[in-house]
């Protein structure tokens, strides 16, 4: 796959990789602000490589600020295809366990505060979220964690709260109870949304690091207690991002890279030209330009 570049976005306590050839840490701008932080680029094993620190190295940003749309602006710049999101998550099943790995294949964005879209008035989409994960890119990454030695969950449902505080007892139960979230997170949403919309494949290793507060055996989420997890993680989750390289020649079935075919709906003479230019890098491929 030449034209293949794979970006990972690190979530807590992950806010840089080593082993990258010729690795340069790049300043992109975008129409929609400034990323998170500058992108590393380099080569693993043949293959070029993105890494974003979600938060900024020092975890400057809260959930809710996260530039969501410049990050998948400025990855799609440098040429990504893929995006690997690697995020720290709370459980809402038992067997989901602090070290564990879920593979998300489902999302409930309950984020109120955030931009969800590139498209708005004057050029308006609609794309598909039915199946918001590449399943091709998450069986490369659960066979990667699961190499490094990592008791790995295929498919789970990931909550998008809007945070920063974590989730009272009743929500937690309600959650997992009544709505069939699997674990629980503050910033995959509206990323997954964004990444569908720039013809990205997506995908969610989510890192379980607590219980968030159903468990009667465990305590209040605590954010020393994630971090101490993280920490004991941090070389399992770098090889798994070693280990990609050799496992993305699996081939998408869901299209992922043609969402926006049938999405525009606005009438190309009614098109807003300001938007449209602002859009040239995330939908170009559609509306020309
Ligand atoms: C440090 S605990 C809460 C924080 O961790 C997760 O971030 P990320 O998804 O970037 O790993 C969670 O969503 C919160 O932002
Ligand atoms: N319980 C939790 N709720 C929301 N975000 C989290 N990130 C890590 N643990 C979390």
């Amino acid at each position: 796959m030449s034209d293949t570049m794979l970006a990972v976005i690190g979530g807590s306590g992950l806010y840089e990789i080593e082993g990258l050839e010729g690795a340069v840490w790049q300043e992109v701008s975008t129409p929609w602000g400034a990323p998170s932080d500058a992108i590393l680029t380099g080569v693993l094993d043949g293959l070029p490589m993105a890494f974003l620190p979600r938060h900024g190295r020092g975890h400057v940003h809260s959930p809710t600020d996260v530039p969501y749309r410049a990050n998948i602006d400025a990855l799609k710049q440098l040429g990504a295809t893929h995006v690997l999101s690697v995020s720290a998550c709370g459980s809402f099943r038992e067997e989901m366990k602090p070290g564990d790995f879920v593979i998300c294949d489902q999302f409930i964005d309950r984020t109120v505060d955030r931009k969800k879209s590139f498209f708005s008035s004057g050029c308006v989409a609609h794309v598909s979220m039915a199946h918001p994960a590449c399943r091709a890119l998450g069986r490369a990454a659960a066979d990667a964690a699961r190499t490094a030695g990592v008791t790995v969950h295929d498919g789970g449902c990931y909550l998008a709260m809007e945070g920063p505080q974590f989730s009272s007892l009743a929500e937690s139960r309600m959650y997992r109870e009544h709505w069939g979230a699997d674990v629980i997170g503050m910033t995959n949403m509206p990323e997954a949304k964004l990444a569908r919309e720039a013809e990205l494949h997506y995908a969610t290793v989510a890192m379980v690091t607590d219980y968030d507060s159903w468990h009667p055996d465990h305590g209040e989420v605590d954010v020393t207690e994630i971090v101490r997890v993280l920490t004991g993680n941090s070389a399992r989750a770098r090889e798994m991002i070693a280990g990609m390289p050799s496992r993305l020649d699996h081939r998408c079935d869901q299209a992922c890279d043609r969402a926006l075919e049938y999405a525009i709906i606005t009438a190309p003479d009614r098109r807003d030209p300001v938007l449209v230019a602002k859009l040239a890098t995330v939908a170009g491929r559609v509306l020309g330009g």
